[in-house]
């Protein structure tokens, strides 16, 4: 037994002490207990609400606020509590309570639990008709009575008319409260171990689609994708989540065209035959996929697009059952900085001939008109449009079922995630306001996305779901699809939850169930977490393809590409660094102590996040905890907050200088701002929305601008006479003489200019080629399951490999827009050209910067911001990249160095990740290894089937070394 606590960085950022009994089979190091989980940017999951929500700040429904008299123009709205006097928070209660008796609405708990409609208390279950492509056939449940062929006997397809699943409410709703998925699901198991082990058939595109050809493990895919969205069970489509750069777009492209060919020739085949027009309006929540879609072909005149086909198909049987909603042909949604490059893949991978109708759904004249999305063969939008037009589907109450299968199986507690979200949070509020989008179609912000019935859905990046309870996540599954994709080559990123938003929106019965997810697949991993993570495995073979860098095929590696190697640098503090960091740290842990000490340990979880992040920002520059910060809030944002009453100001700083969490990448945020609204960003993250294309609070749906944006040191300004503190901008100009007087410099900004110095040799010296580029003095401590990867740790600066013709171009990745700020001002100094990519600029700018990194020769640098940098882009200019502080989440870094490391890079590929040693990175380095151990684990590639990584009291002791 072990007291765990548990952090969430995803929007129910929660923290739970628990009790804990240890899953059987876990071998846990001397430091680590588990009994919770790690997560992305803050730590882990499972617990309590999120503490921004507990401290009756964050989590407000909105309703009219106040704006002072002279504020016509700034016609926004404010929480309630901005409305009185700002109240001082009482430590005591931050965590626990509103304060107020209000009750609370957090992120995840803004929807009532809706109860499954026409739950009569009939076994619905099943997937009528189903087909797995393997013969297998599927029972189901009729009045408590499952029938299925003896042990899943093959060959033996159960007679879709016995069973009419389609009809079943609770099938269609995917929320059967009663249903039994023991059978199902065995069913599902045995399929899934049939296919252990990795496809092989391919499948080739006819000449004259694609302008490249495809890969062997590409055409292993496309006939997989294929099989999957034709006659495969037990959904239609699946996750495709081969590692970063593995061509999961091309493959992608692929799929369409290989779809609408074979739709074209069908049509050709049969033009005797009166085509049965797929209807696109009823997708899989409302009839059986698995009948319809092998009983119907599309309708496909001569021509090759989508377009035509599915013109027809309006014209002749869909207009039957769809009155309203056009048949439409793929959707890709996607985050915005990678809009332009699947333009780009779709416009050159495709050729002249086969040339697909694209349309890019954003920015504020985007079509209202739902008829215009279905003339084109493929729509791309981003997830914050998806979030902001869809009506979001309903959650069910997945946490009662949580807690309810927790006590039924023995389970602690601490497993659960739901008990006290629920007690803090009360019943959901219904929002007033754009945020009640549990609406449906008449709904008058449900835009043209909605309306539409797409023929295929593509998530890419689909790890941005793996919060089922987020708006992004309800609102993709709130999307009306036949055909349901996940591309993503990072899928686990925290925890084993994260595959059930995937199952909910793939229509993965019955995982799509939560208490069906949460017995079949998350107790058995706590009752014996190699059995467990065995069986997850198999229930993943069935919707899941998954191939790393390293995967053979046929005693090859699926790509050549260059060796990548990993070399952990280790540096040592200046003595100035180093007496800062000692105190910094020494105070940290006497706080947390007198946390521990005193029970407290839930209600200061963000006090703790802010004390680790404050540790992790020492390590990088001393003055990123001094408070040096670019404060770039713009004009805009001042103006407007001279126009905000005294009142309005002082509640809003007091709200953001609680101790907040960013509501978007749940860290205490950095360069924190605060919303009209009341909601509070990192300003970096908040950025993302204003320069998107979609400028809406991710929280509450109000209308985001510049001007309704404010820092700190803005409201200080505006508030001065209320507070009597300092000018920020007065401390902001010491720090910034400091940087350009070199008082304070850091170790790693040293180590980052001595690598780009050695680089910059080694790309004139004659000698670069010796020794491989390795430096003589490292010591190979581990390598890496994939062949292609060595990782070094050392202690001086690494060497890197030779480079004859081009120079080495370098990428450098921080999670801080303000050790960003501080590195320019060094690469200046030292006129090193480099260009920079964050979350502040805009999409055209962003593109701009990578396009000049990539073909200027004089840029060799390029410092981007891991929030905003390591998905999607592909930038194989460079062959080195820095990552100068740890990310909690390994897979985060992954994806960073995957930008270089991808197909079309022509170099070995070096990574340097710098660390200080003697301080809390050292340790997060251990948590990461946990990490990846448990995402091995459910994919099947580690050796030994560890445990989940769970972060537990004693790991927070084990951060603040207590
Ligand atoms: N068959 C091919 N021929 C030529 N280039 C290819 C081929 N397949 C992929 N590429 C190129 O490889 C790069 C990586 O492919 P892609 O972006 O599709 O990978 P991905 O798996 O989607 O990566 P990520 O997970 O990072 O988004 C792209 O530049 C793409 O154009």
């Amino acid at each position: 037994m072990d007291s765990a606590i548990e952090i969430s960085s995803d929007s129910d950022v929660e923290i739970q002490e628990t009790r804990t009994n240890l899953p059987q089979g876990s071998t846990l190091r001397p430091h680590f207990v588990r009994g919770a989980s790690l997560n992305a940017n803050g730590l882990t999951r499972v617990g309590l609400p999120l503490p921004s929500s507990r401290n009756g700040f964050e989590a407000k429904p909105l309703t009219n606020g106040y704006i002072g008299s002279s504020q016509q123009d700034v016609k926004r709205v404010l929480p309630p509590s901005l409305t009185r006097p700002p109240m001082p928070l009482r430590p005591d209660i931050v965590g626990t309570s509103n304060g107020n008796g209000s009750q609370l609405r957090g992120v995840y708990g803004a929807t009532p639990a809706v109860s499954a409609p026409g739950n009569n208390g009939n076994f619905g279950g099943g997937y009528g008709g189903f087909h797995d492509g393997m013969g297998m056939g599927m029972g189901r449940v009729i009045n408590g009575d499952r029938l299925f062929p003896p042990s899943g006997a093959h060959g033996a397809g159960a007679s879709t008319s016995h069973f009419n699943g389609g009809s079943d409410p609770l099938h269609r709703n995917g929320m059967g409260e009663d249903r039994s998925s023991e059978n199902d699901e065995r069913l599902i198991y045995q399929a899934a171990l049939q296919n252990l082990n990795q496809p092989k058939s391919e499948v080739d595109l006819p000449d004259g689609l694609l302008s490249v050809p495809l890969m062997k493990h590409q055409k292993i895919a496309l006939a997989w994708m294929f099989q999957k969205e034709t006659r495969s069970a037990p959904c239609l489509g699946g996750i495709l989540a081969d590692d970063q750069g593995l061509g999961k777009t091309i493959s992608t492209i692929a799929l369409i065209l290989k779809q609408m060919h074979e739709a074209k020739s069908k049509s050709e085949n049969s033009s005797n035959q009166v085509a049965e027009a797929l209807d696109l309006d009823a997708d899989d929540e409302s009839e059986n996929p698995f009948v319809k879609q092998e009983s119907k072909a599309i309708s496909v005149n001569g021509s090759f697009g989508m377009k035509k086909a599915r013109e027809e198909e309006a014209s002749t049987s869909t207009r039957k059952f769809n009155g309203k909603r056009p048949a439409a042909g793929t959707l890709i949604v996607c985050p915005a900085s990678v809009v332009r490059q699947w333009a780009r893949e779709l416009d050159e991978k495709v050729t002249e001939e086969a040339k697909l109708s694209v349309l890019i759904y954003h920015g504020g004249n985007r079509t209202k008109d739902p008829t215009e999305l279905a003339k084109y063969d493929v729509v791309m939008t981003t997830y914050a449009i998806v979030s902001n037009e869809v009506p979001k589907k309903a959650l069910k109450d997945d946490d009662e079922n949580d807690e309810k299968y927790a006590d039924n199986h023995g389970l602690a507690s601490g497993f659960s995630m739901s008990k006290k979200r629920k007690e803090v949070l009360g019943a959901p509020k219904k929002s007033k306001k754009r945020g009640k989008k549990n609406a449906d179609e008449s709904d008058p912000d449900c835009g043209a996305l909605a309306k539409v019935g797409w023929l295929r859905v593509v998530l890419d990046e689909a790890q941005t779901i793996k919060n089922h309870r987020t708006q992004v996540a309800r609102a993709c599954c709130g999307l009306r699809a036949k055909r349901r994709w996940c591309l993503s080559g990072t899928p686990i990123q925290n925890t084993i939850d994260d595959l059930y938003s995937y199952f909910r929106f793939l229509r993965y019965d019955p995982y799509a169930v939560y208490k069906s997810f949460y017995s079949t697949i998350k107790v058995p991993i706590s009752r014996n977490s190699q059995i467990g993570y065995k069986k997850l495995q198999a229930i993943l073979k069935a919707i899941m393809l998954r191939r790393t860098k390293g995967t053979l095929l046929d005693g090859q590696p699926i790509i050549n590409l260059p060796p990548k190697t990993i070399n952990l640098s280790k540096v040592d503090f200046s003595v100035e660094e180093r007496s800062f960091y000692t105190k910094l740290e020494s105070d940290s842990r006497s706080q947390f102590k007198a946390y521990a000490d005193a029970g407290t340990l839930n209600q200061n979880y963000a006090n703790i996040l802010l004390m680790l992040l404050r540790l992790r920002q020492a390590c990088d520059h001393p003055q990123l905890v001094k408070g040096f910060s670019s404060d770039s809030v713009g004009k805009e944002s001042e103006k407007a907050a001279k126009k905000l009453s005294r009142e309005v100001c002082v509640s809003l700083l007091n709200r953001l200088e609680s101790s907040p969490i960013c509501r978007a990448c749940n860290d205490p945020p950095e360069a924190p701002v605060i919303t009209l609204c009341g909601h509070i960003f990192c300003y970096q993250c908040v950025s993302e929305y204003i320069t998107g294309d979609e400028n809406s609070c991710p929280v509450c749906r109000e209308q985001l601008a510049p001007d309704v944006v404010f820092s700190k040191s803005t409201l200080r300004s505006c508030a001065a006479d209320d507070i009597g503190c300092s000018s920020s901008s007065h401390a902001k100009g010491l720090n910034k003489a400091a940087f350009q007087n070199g008082e304070f410099s850091s170790s790693k900004i040293k180590t980052v200019l001595d690598i780009l110095q050695s680089l910059s040799n080694q790309g004139r010296g004659p000698n670069s080629t010796q020794n491989g580029g390795m430096p003589s003095s490292s010591l190979p401590y581990d390598v890496d399951d994939d062949d292609d990867v060595t990782i070094i740790e050392q202690t001086s600066v690494p060497s890197t490999p030779p480079c004859n013709q081009a120079p080495v171009k370098t990428i450098i990745f921080s999670q801080w827009t303000s050790m960003l700020d501080v590195l320019e001002f060094s690469l200046n100094e030292k006129t090193i050209e480099f260009r920079r990519l964050d979350g502040t600029m805009s999409l055209a700018a962003r593109d701009r910067a990578v396009k000049e990194f990539s073909n200027d020769p004089d840029v060799q640098v390029m410092i981007m911001s891991l929030k905003a940098g390591n998905l999607g882009l592909n930038m194989v200019a460079a062959s080195h990249v820095i990552l100068l502080d740890l990310w909690w989440n390994p897979t985060t870094e992954d994806q960073a160095i995957d930008r270089a490391h991808r197909i079309g890079q022509t170099r070995p590929v070096t990574v340097t990740r710098i660390t200080i040693t003697n301080t809390v990175e050292d340790r997060i380095l251990a948590l990461q290894e946990e990490k990846r151990a448990m995402v091995a684990s459910a994919f099947g590639e580690d050796h030994g089937g560890g445990s989940a990584t769970r972060l537990t009291v004693d790991d927070l002791k084990y951060l603040f070394m207590v």
